[in-house]
């Protein structure tokens, strides 16, 4: 009881975010116009234009916080109203411009207007815009934001390190831009994926954004087009292979962790050879993870306890659902093994993947893979079925053949490939052995997802559960709605990084995804599952952070990885309440407030 009390009156001391501390800024006059980090635009108190030498460098009135975020607001209503009668994607890039420039311009207003807003901008400052932008990123460049390391910069990446202005880092997104969404190679130009997961970083998990960067390790493209554009602004040659490709990603870890010992690494958006062997590589070395590995394995793992639940089913009935998983790349992969590590725990075994007789079905770009593919991938192996069991399906069976014949309670897509759960599919799943198919497309962006929310629910039945990775809107059933779930890693990732950091964990082990991602499952109520509603709404993020952040620090300090963090240590982590937890991890969380801005030489 004590030591609760203690922590209470403790925490709010420490923590407390209502009236944001003084800054420190060693730059005076334009200089503090021109970083958006300090900016406040006409926000700037008469007495704090007289200490920094801005008297006269702004008009003389003061605007407050929340005229100004009116004032944007109106802007880009302005904005919508005018780019009515033009094209999707003109209406779209138009929107990340604006967005983008006051980003340039102001961060703490951008953040407020992201935060407050994040239902209707996630999908431009993240999917699908994101990959919009990306494709359309050397024309858009205008100012650079985060970090390149290219080929070029081999043997240089240690004191390059040095050259970012902040000396605290807590979270970093790294890509080579191989693999972006569904998007393939896009060399230097994936940048805009590190950029935008850092934002939502930001908004959902409250993390500082003056402690992110987000980088690109720049090691050339395959991308053909991009290698003949003039405009191309990535290194113009081959990706790097080998272990020539292996030594700048080391050297870059190094330099990271040299610089930021504590800074949490995620590599997002890399070709799944990659994907997996620098997770192998880094995982015991650094504190890093995968996204599309781990993260998207945990908010698939929840949509899928969340179907059986839409069932009224018991949980135990996992062991018997039939899922079929379309795309055997990074993201498939983390699925099925996540999936097989519950199953085997479920039938009380150790949690170890494996799939001797499981009900997985694993489909790629040459159909049904079956121990008899030559060339397997060795992270495929485990889900290989047997052509002996398979009762008429043979290796390189079709969709469409592997789900007549199966009958699956789920059929999940992260295949990239738009449209591949076409007609003939989605009405062969009417036949589903569940009372609620669930249709899992979870592709990004939207013109990549397997199937539209429309088509799932006109051919495959108003009695499905629906989930894609980029947002559609609710599907009108006449005297029902269909409801559209976002299946994307962005529930998870935001609280495993911030979880990560505020335990001091060393390392990021499958215990603390495991708990993100049970976390997730069991946050929607009995009701809203078995209405369709597997995941919370986006407007909610902050809370889903802040849970499963708290699952995250629970199971670090239970698996004797956590070491605390700043003035936390383990001892009171360790005491902390679930409650506690919760309470300590959303009173980390930054709030976007203009901050008294003191001189200092
Ligand atoms: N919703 C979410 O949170 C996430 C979604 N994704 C999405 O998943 C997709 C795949 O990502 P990765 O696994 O990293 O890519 P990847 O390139 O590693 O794998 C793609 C897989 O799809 C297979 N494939 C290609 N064409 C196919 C076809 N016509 N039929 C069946 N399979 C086919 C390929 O053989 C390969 O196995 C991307 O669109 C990505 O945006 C990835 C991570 C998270
Ligand atoms: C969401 C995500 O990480 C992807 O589509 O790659
Ligand atoms: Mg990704």
């Amino acid at each position: 009881m004590w030591k609760v009390v203690r922590f209470a009156a403790s925490r709010s001391r420490r923590f407390s975010t209502a009236i944001p501390g003084p800054c420190k800024v060693h730059k005076r006059g334009t200089d503090i116009l021109h970083d958006p980090w300090f900016n406040k635009d006409t926000g700037f108190p008469i007495t704090e234009r007289d200490r920094l030498g801005l008297r006269g460098l702004l008009p003389p009135r003061v605007i407050s916080f929340e005229n100004q975020y009116d004032r944007f607001m109106d802007s880009y209503r302005s904005l919508e109203k005018n780019t009515r009668c033009q094209s999707d994607k003109f209406v779209s890039l138009s929107k990340w411009r604006i967005l983008n420039r006051l980003h340039d311009r102001n961060e703490t207003l951008y953040y407020r207007v992201l935060i407050r807003n994040i239902k209707e901008f996630a999908p431009i400052i993240y999917t699908p815009t994101v990959g919009l932008v990306c494709e359309n990123y050397s024309g858009l460049f205008r100012r650079p934001r985060g970090m390149y390391f290219s080929a070029k910069d081999k043997g240089e990446m240690m004191s390059m390190i040095y050259n970012w202005p902040s000396d605290e880092v807590d979270m970093i997104v790294l890509t080579d831009g191989s693999r972006i969404l569904g998007l393939g190679d896009l060399g230097v130009q994936g940048i805009g994926i590190p950029i935008g997961k850092l934002d939502m970083y930001v908004a959902a998990a409250g993390i500082n954004p003056r402690k992110i960067l987000p980088v690109m390790l720049d090691v050339g493209t395959n991308n053909e087009k991009l290698l003949k554009d003039p405009l191309y602004l990535g290194v113009r040659q081959p990706r790097l292979e080998g272990e020539e490709y292996l030594s700048i990603v080391d050297e870059f870890m190094e330099a990271v962790h040299a610089r930021w010992p504590k800074a949490i690494v995620q590599f997002e958006d890399f070709q799944m050879k990659w994907a997996f062997e620098t997770l192998n590589r880094y995982r015991q070395r650094f504190c890093m993870f995968n996204d599309d590995i781990q993260g998207t394995a945990g908010v698939a793992l929840a949509g899928l306890l969340g179907a059986i639940r839409s069932q009224g089913r018991p949980l135990s009935d996992f062991l018997k659902q039939k899922i079929v998983v379309v795309g055997a790349g990074s993201a498939g992969l983390g699925v099925l093994k996540m999936a097989a590590q519950a199953v085997s725990r479920m039938s009380g075994g150790s949690g170890t993947a494996t799939t001797a007789n499981s009900p997985f079905f694993l489909i790629d770009k040459d159909g049904l893979v079956t121990t008899e593919r030559s060339n397997l991938d060795p992270a495929a192996v485990p889900f290989a079925k047997n052509p002996r069991d398979l009762e008429g399906l043979t290796e390189g069976a079709s969709i469409i053949e592997v789900v007549k014949k199966v009958k699956p309670h789920v059929l999940l897509g992260l295949s990239g490939v738009g449209g591949v759960f076409d007609t003939e599919v989605l009405k062969a799943m009417r036949e589903s052995a569940s009372t609620k198919p669930a249709i899992f497309a979870m592709s990004n962006p939207t013109v990549n997802a397997e199937c539209t929310a429309i088509e799932a629910f006109s051919h495959a039945g108003k009695n499905i559960v629906f989930a894609s990775g980029s947002p559609f809107d609710n599907v009108d059933l006449g005297n029902e709605v269909g409801h559209v779930n976002q299946a994307n890693n962005m529930y998870l990732f935001p609280g495993v990084g911030l979880g990560t950091l505020l335990s001091g964990a060393r390392h990021i082990t499958d215990e603390m995804l495991r708990a993100a991602a049970e976390c997730l499952a069991s946050y929607m109520t009995d009701e809203e599952v078995q209405k369709g509603i597997l995941f919370p709404s986006i407007d909610c993020i902050r809370n889903v952070t802040a849970e499963v952040g708290a699952a995250v620090i629970g199971a670090a300090v239970a698996e004797n990885q956590a070491e605390g963090h700043g003035e936390v240590g383990l001892r009171e982590l360790a005491n902390m309440s679930k409650e506690d937890t919760v309470e300590y991890v959303r009173s980390n969380m930054w709030l976007p407030e203009y901050c008294p801005l003191v001189h200092e030489k």
